[in-house]
């Protein structure tokens, strides 16, 4: 199994390879050169499995000889060893034909556990095989970061740096991050909003000197083994329904188009997937592209669901690639027309793009309302997050199976919850003295030179 760059101008890697190196080094993002399938009967083989089990079958082709079956495995079962649910991902019914995947039962709340948890095990099995060390450097709205920082804290071979918007992720994502005293964590809070750190962190990406020197790392879903683990949850739920002989449809709540493209890798293997909708808060860069092929810019405005408040979503650029038919030389003139603040997607791209796709966006209001909602009709608390993809997944409900994705706890998230349903949701006993815990975080201006001094300063003082 190969991994080529969406811009068709970097080496080609192994598995191993690519999720080490992270962003390529055309500026582009790594994706396998082909998608393996699954027949039917191998889908319907995963019915009764554990999760783990499932992990396995779903990942083994997408890694190649990276790891003999017997170290994937171990590395999968320490990967969810931590969550608090038997079943990792449970599925609930909302209503008639609408079900909740709960994605937040891992350590950190979110569902970026379920990726960042397996990378962090992945990470560590090759850097000791190979006695290297790796600079992590990661860009977060609220989630990702303490995703990071837990599955990666305390190694002696990885230093983490997490970039934050300052003032721009709610308490408990900002204690998450901020809190935990190892050496080898560092979190910088940026004076920018969330874009301003993923394109600082793909700066850095792309000063060669700068990211040998320090041998870098990405854990954002720029890195290909993130959307991988993502991808295995569209398979568990949909089988829980009667997949492969009943076809599902997802609604997910986005913003750096991950998760959503972890879905679409699912359909393109062969999971019967009738719709994938892109649920939008008010920062709806990706609805108003669905709706007018056009990709344009407009500012962040934070929200209520915060770790969504992005208008340059690093993935689509892989769903862009595919939908040019694979021209990396096409991309990479889209994403240069992109510095200027937009681009128009060409006719042919946007049908092959809406086959996929349809979208829906949620306004603060509404947002607010289906937590309520929701927690009166069926007893379910919503994140804000979870929330948007909840009242996009109800309006495009229809004789099929809708599975809308619950993206992180709501305990992250308490003021918005009690704001729409006036009491406060209790964190799990293993966060409760979160607030209390002493905060460590520097500040930083949004400025390149300035982040990779301080990065270089801060490896060579461990
Ligand atoms: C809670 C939550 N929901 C949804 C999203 C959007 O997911 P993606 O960036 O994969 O589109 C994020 C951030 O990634 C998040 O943290
Ligand atoms: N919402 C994310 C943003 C980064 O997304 P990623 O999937 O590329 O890591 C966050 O919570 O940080």
């Amino acid at each position: 199994m190969k991994y080529i760059s969406t811009r068709g101008n970097a080496p080609e890697l192994s598995f191993e390879e690519a999720m080490l190196t992270g962003l390529a080094r055309d500026g582009g993002l790594y994706v396998p050169e082909a998608i393996p399938t699954m027949s039917p009967e191998d889908i319907a083989a995963l019915a009764g499995l554990s999760y783990e089990e499932a992990a396995f079958k779903v990942m083994r082709p997408f890694v190649g000889d990276a790891f003999t079956d017997e170290e994937f495995k171990v590395i999968i079962a320490r990967a969810y060893a931590g969550f608090r649910h038997d079943a990792r991902a449970p599925l609930v019914q909302l209503a008639p034909n609408h079900y909740l995947l709960e994605l937040f039962h891992g350590p950190t709340l979110a569902f970026k556990d379920f990726a960042m948890q397996l990378i962090g095990q992945l990470f560590q099995f090759s850097l000791d095989r190979r006695d290297e060390r790796v600079t992590i450097v990661g860009a977060t709205s609220g989630d990702t970061g303490s995703a990071a920082i837990e599955a990666f804290r305390g190694l002696d071979n990885v230093d983490v740096f997490i970039l934050f918007p300052h003032g721009r992720v709610s308490d408990i994502q900002r204690k998450q991050m901020t809190t935990p005293d190892d050496a080898n964590v560092h979190a910088l809070a940026l004076d920018g909003d969330f874009d301003d750190c993923q394109a600082k962190l793909k700066d850095m990406f792309n000063d060669f000197e700068f990211r040998d020197g320090v041998k870098l790392a990405g854990v954002n879903s720029i890195n290909w083994a993130r959307v991988l683990a993502q991808v295995v949850y569209f398979f568990t739920s949909a089988v829980s329904l009667g997949a492969p002989h009943r076809k599902v449809s997802f609604t997910v709540p986005t913003g750096n188009f991950g998760d959503i493209f972890a879905g679409y890798i699912a359909k393109k293997m062969g999971l019967p997937i009738e719709k994938l909708v892109i649920a939008t808060n008010q920062n709806d860069i990706l609805h108003r592209t669905m709706e007018s092929g056009a990709y344009t810019k407009d500012g962040v405005t934070p929200s209520i669901s915060p770790s969504m408040d992005i208008q340059v979503s690093s993935n689509f650029e892989r769903a862009l690639f595919d939908a040019y038919g694979r021209d990396g030389g096409a991309v990479a003139q889209l994403m240069e027309e992109l510095k200027d603040g937009s681009f128009t997607i060409s006719q042919g791209a946007m049908e092959t793009l809406r086959d996929h796709f349809s979208s829906g966006r949620a306004s603060e209001a509404e947002t607010l309302a289906v937590i309520s909602e929701e927690f009166v009709s069926c007893g379910e608390v919503l994140c804000p997050h979870s929330a948007v993809g909840v009242k996009v997944g109800k309006e495009n409900l229809s004789g099929t199976p809708m599975i809308t994705l619950a993206t992180a706890h709501p305990a992250k998230f308490p003021d918005a919850v009690e704001q729409a349903m006036g009491a406060r949701p209790v964190l799990p006993p293993h966060m409760d003295d979160m607030m209390h815990r002493e905060e460590h975080v520097t500040r930083v201006p949004n400025d390149l030179e300035h982040l990779e001094t301080l990065i270089k300063e801060r490896i060579a003082q461990r």
